[in-house]
């Protein structure tokens, strides 16, 4: 009788490792096990669902007006990346002033967040978007939470408010979102865009031309004066006060805001929006922006632009904060859902057209 040699266990497992690994690999990238990712579309949806329809417009940041400047790079950034805005010149900036949420015709007298949005286009052609809040720190860390902030914040028709339960409800599952409640409800509230400090918010890398890597947030800084809404009488601004108190403002001369770079310790959270870095981090100030111009969306360049923060300049690269990915794929589904309807005028056109 020929004798029959079994496989040891040891060959039988080693045989079997590689394609169960293949599998849980194509499972892990298909979404089949762990956290699924969200769709742009199941985002886009969940900011429909909280703030109403209004075909034609952004379905976040919805009211907002374009603006055209330069920024003024000091050549200090190129120790930190090898972006060629960063080298010393005058590159050509474009971008848009908004409001948060999603209708378009929203009075000013909120407490919501006030927002630059930036294209910078290096000599070259390439482009680098920026979408920045006035606020350091953002009430969710995942899109999961995110998508789950927009349906308990849905307005209730009777109240024009949250509905309590529901809140209540959330909160306890989510005390980071508490926590920039907190922190939005006793932060004073820029009376100006131009006096508003815009922060990136979420972590980027930025790679230098040694290829050496460090992890930044950034900031622009402004030189205009602090003033702060009376957030007592919020409700009497007229609707579109911030937009018109800026475009007056222009009238008189440029506004100006100086960009800083902060650098992470290797202590600092980079993956969670909701957490600032301590305040001694080593800043770096890398050049200044200048705008002189603003207008209606449909007569300027921004409207047809999404500020997605994923469309990065070589020498700037995404960090591992899971909301950048959930951004661009919300910001493409808005975008692809907005160009398909006609847009009507915004706020600031319409009360133009009104003379006002
Ligand atoms: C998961 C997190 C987020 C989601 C799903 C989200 C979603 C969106 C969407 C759908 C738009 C409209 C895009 C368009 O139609 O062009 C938008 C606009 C905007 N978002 Fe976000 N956002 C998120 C986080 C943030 C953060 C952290 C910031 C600030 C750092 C931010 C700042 C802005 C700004 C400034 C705009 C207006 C851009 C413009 O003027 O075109 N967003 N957001």
């Amino acid at each position: 009788m020929v004798p029959v040699s079994r496989p040891r266990p040891s060959t039988v497992a080693a045989i079997l490792a590689a394609p169960a690994a293949l599998l849980i690999g194509f499972a892990l990238a298909g979404g089949w096990v762990g956290t699924p990712r969200l769709s742009g579309g199941g985002i886009a949806d969940a900011l429909e669902y909280n703030a109403g329809p209004h075909p034609g417009y952004r379905r976040a940041h919805a009211k907002g007006l374009c603006f055209t400047g330069r920024f003024d790079a000091n050549g200090a950034g190129t120790a930190l990346s090898r972006a060629r805005i960063f080298a010393k010149g005058s590159y050509s900036a474009t971008g848009r002033f908004s409001t948060g949420g999603g209708n378009p015709f929203a009075t000013d007298g909120r407490n919501v967040f006030h927002a630059m949005a930036l294209q910078i286009t290096a000599p070259d052609g390439e482009i680098w978007r920026l979408a920045m809040d006035h606020v350091p720190i953002f009430p969710v860390a995942t899109p999961q939470a995110f998508v789950e902030l927009q349906r308990a914040t849905k307005p209730d028709p009777a109240t024009g408010k949250p509905v309590p339960a529901i809140m209540k409800a959330y909160l306890a599952r989510h005390p980071e979102t508490k926590a920039y409640q907190d922190y939005i409800t006793a932060a004073p509230l820029p009376d100006s865009f131009a006096n508003g400090t815009y922060y990136s918010i979420n972590a980027f890398r930025f790679i230098d031309s040694a290829g050496a890597t460090r992890t930044v947030r950034w900031s622009f800084v402004p030189e205009a004066t602090f003033g702060a809404l009376d957030k007592t009488k919020l409700a009497r601004l007229p609707a579109d006060h911030l937009f018109d108190e800026l475009l007056h403002r222009l009238a008189r001369g440029s506004v100006r805001w100086r960009m800083r770079v902060t650098l992470a310790s290797p202590l600092d959270r980079t993956n969670d929006a909701t957490v600032q870095w301590p305040s001694d981090r080593r800043t770096i100030e890398v050049g200044v922006l200048n705008i002189d111009r603003a207008g209606p969306e449909e007569q300027g360049a921004c409207r047809d632009i999404t500020f997605d923060p994923t469309i990065l300049p070589r020498g700037i690269a995404l960090s591992d904060d899971p909301l950048l990915a959930a951004r661009s794929a919300a910001y493409a589904a808005s975008f692809r859902r907005r160009a398909a309807e006609a847009p009507g005028p915004s706020a600031i056109g319409k009360a133009l057209a009104r003379g006002e």
